[in-house]
Parts: structure tokens; C-alpha cells; sequence
């Protein structure tokens, strides 16, 4: 059983009792996103990062998904990319394609990977040059309110130190306002020379979903997510903040463990580990935050 809020400027959470329960949970995510995309503009334009994120998707490859998704609709983005070559070990696209897109029956010339015989700068050029000829045939629609691209979903992992896609801490990409995809050489997670979304294209999506497992992430979770006052460090994860769309934080149990305008009205998982805000939920007030939220345990 999961439980679900939605926090007043942090977006939707989804707090899944088992990891289990929320391979599940993005799966049917997915899917019924990539149904109602489908249904309205004929596709579905998803970008992906790499990491612990695709494991987690893993689910999509088997019944009833593999058979109910339309995957011939699908178009397939990176948020972020190592620029390595393809078969490189640290390749997302490697990543993507032999955890999903080998397993499902994707159109080949729907996959939008990254040049990898290029500089990374080069490699970000190119890559924004694509997205530009997916917006003008409109593979992927583009925002009302700026000339970003609107994907339809954006998938994040998250960092312990609370970077997104490869928008790391501290960094003057942070603060890139005009290009759509850009490039880093001094990454401080390796491999160094990467390319990513800015900030302006994830936070002009439909939906973005942050996926965060592990307690190892929990203090970064409650940076990005708790109001934590004037001084608290900002990180990527908390400038991921959709204009107009939908934002939606998947999390396992041992993630959100460090929420403090939780759920729960402050209260932790009790050790035996069962949510005890759900008393404290149905008997009093709810936490400033969770304002104007719903609030229910999911199936
Ligand atoms: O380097 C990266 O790290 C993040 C987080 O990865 P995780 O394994 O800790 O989930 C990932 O989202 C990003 O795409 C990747 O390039």
C-alpha cells in the first residue's frame, strides 16, 4: 500500500511500502501516460536518464504492458547522456537498451540517441539540433508560455547529492536559460564529459517524474522536497519545477525516511515500520504543507 500526497509547491509524492510496489506503480504511470499522450497527439515523446531509474522500468517488459502499450507511437529522448560510445559500460542508451528498448518492439528510427563519436560539446549541438527537427515536425509538441520542447514525460533519477539528469550542485549549468542541451566536462559523478536537458526544457514538460530509492538518497530527498528554510543548499532536484505540468516524486520507504513535513504530519515510520501518520492523519489536521491535498493509501 502506497500513500500519496500532493505537497503544495513540491508536486505529487508517492511513498511505496516496498520496491516491489513501486516498480508497479511507475509502470502504470507510464503507461497510462503514454496512453492518454497517444490518444491525444497520436505519440508519446518520453526522455530517460540513466542509472537506478531503468531497473525500475523493468516492469514494462512484461504482461499485460509489453502487449497493452502502444511502443510504435513511442518516442525515446535522453534527459542526460554520458558521452561514451554506445556499447560503453556507462552508456545510458546502453543502459536503456538492454534493460527495455531490446525488449519491447520500439521503432528503431524512434530512438533518439546521442552522437558518440563527438566532442561532448559537439555532442550537446548536435543533440539540440535534434530535438529542434522533433518539435517542427512535432514528434514532440513545444511549451505555450516559451519555445522549449514540452515532452510529454521526463524521467529523472536522483543523485545523494541531489543532482538530476547531469545538473550536479553548485554548477554554473544550474544557470543555462537559452540552450535546450548543453554539455559538462568536469562532471563530479564519473564519467566526466556528459550532455543534458536544462533546466528550462525539464521544467517545461507535461510530467516530470523524480524516481528515488535507498536511504543513501534519503537527506537529499528531504532537501529537495521539505521547506527547510532560507539556508538550505539548493539542489538540482529541488529546482526541478514544472511551469505548467505535472510533478510527481516516486519514492520507496527508505528514500523519504528523513521527510520531516512529511506525510505523516512529522511523524516517522514507527519501527515496526508501519506509517503510523495514517492515525494522525485521520484524526487531526493536516500538515501545513500537504495543504489542499489529497491524501489516501493506493491499492
Ligand atoms: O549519473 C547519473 O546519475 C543519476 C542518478 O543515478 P542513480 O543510479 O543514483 O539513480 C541518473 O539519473 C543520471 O541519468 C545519470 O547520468
Amino acid at each position: 500500500m502506497a500513500l500519496v500526497g500532493v505537497h503544495r509547491d513540491r508536486g505529487e509524492l508517492r511513498i511505496h511500502e516496498s520496491l516491489e510496489e513501486l516498480i508497479t506503480d511507475l509502470a502504470d504511470y507510464i503507461a497510462e501516460l503514454s496512453e492518454a499522450s497517444v490518444k491525444e497527439r497520436g505519440v508519446f515523446a518520453i526522455a530517460l536518464s540513466g542509472g537506478s531509474l531503468i531497473g525500475l522500468m523493468g516492469k514494462l517488459c512484461e504482461a499485460p504492458y509489453n502487449k497493452t502499450v502502444d511502443w510504435a507511437k513511442w518516442y525515446i529522448f535522453w534527459a542526460d547522456e554520458r558521452v561514451v560510445a554506445k556499447n560503453h559500460a556507462d552508456s545510458n542508451y546502453k543502459l536503456a537498451k538492454d534493460g527495455l528498448l531490446s525488449k519491447v518492439p520500439i521503432v528503431p528510427s524512434h530512438v533518439h540517441s546521442i552522437n558518440d563519436s563527438v566532442s561532448a560539446e559537439q555532442a550537446a549541438d548536435d543533440y539540440g539540433f535534434v530535438i529542434r527537427q522533433s518539435v517542427k515536425t512535432r514528434m514532440v509538441s513545444v511549451s505555450d508560455i516559451c519555445d522549449c520542447p514540452k515532452f510529454d514525460l521526463i524521467l529523472l533519477g536522483m543523485g545523494s547529492d541531489g543532482h538530476v539528469a547531469s545538473l550536479f550542485p553548485n554548477h554554473s549549468l544550474l544557470e543555462e536559460k537559452d540552450e535546450w542541451v548543453t554539455f559538462i566536462t568536469d562532471s563530479p559523478k564519473p564519467p566526466p564529459e556528459r550532455i543534458t536537458f536544462t533546466l528550462p526544457v525539464i521544467n517545461s514538460a507535461s510530467n516530470v517524474a523524480v524516481v528515488v530509492t535507498g536511504e543513501s538518497k534519503a537527506e537529499a530527498v528531504h532537501l529537495a522536497i521539505d521547506d527547510v528554510g532560507p539556508d538550505c543548499p539548493v539542489l538540482p532536484s529541488r529546482m526541478v519545477q514544472p511551469t505548467k505540468g505535472k510533478l510527481v516524486w516516486f519514492l520507496d520507504k527508505p528514500a523519504a525516511s528523513k521527510l520531516c513535513d512529511d506525510p505523516f504530519c512529522n511523524k516517522r515510520y514507527s519501527s515496526d515500520g508501519k506509517a503510523r501518520g495514517l492515525e494522525c492523519r485521520r484524526a487531526g489536521p493536516l500538515c501545513s504543507s500537504y495543504s489542499g491535498h489529497l491524501f489516501h493509501e493506493m491499492k
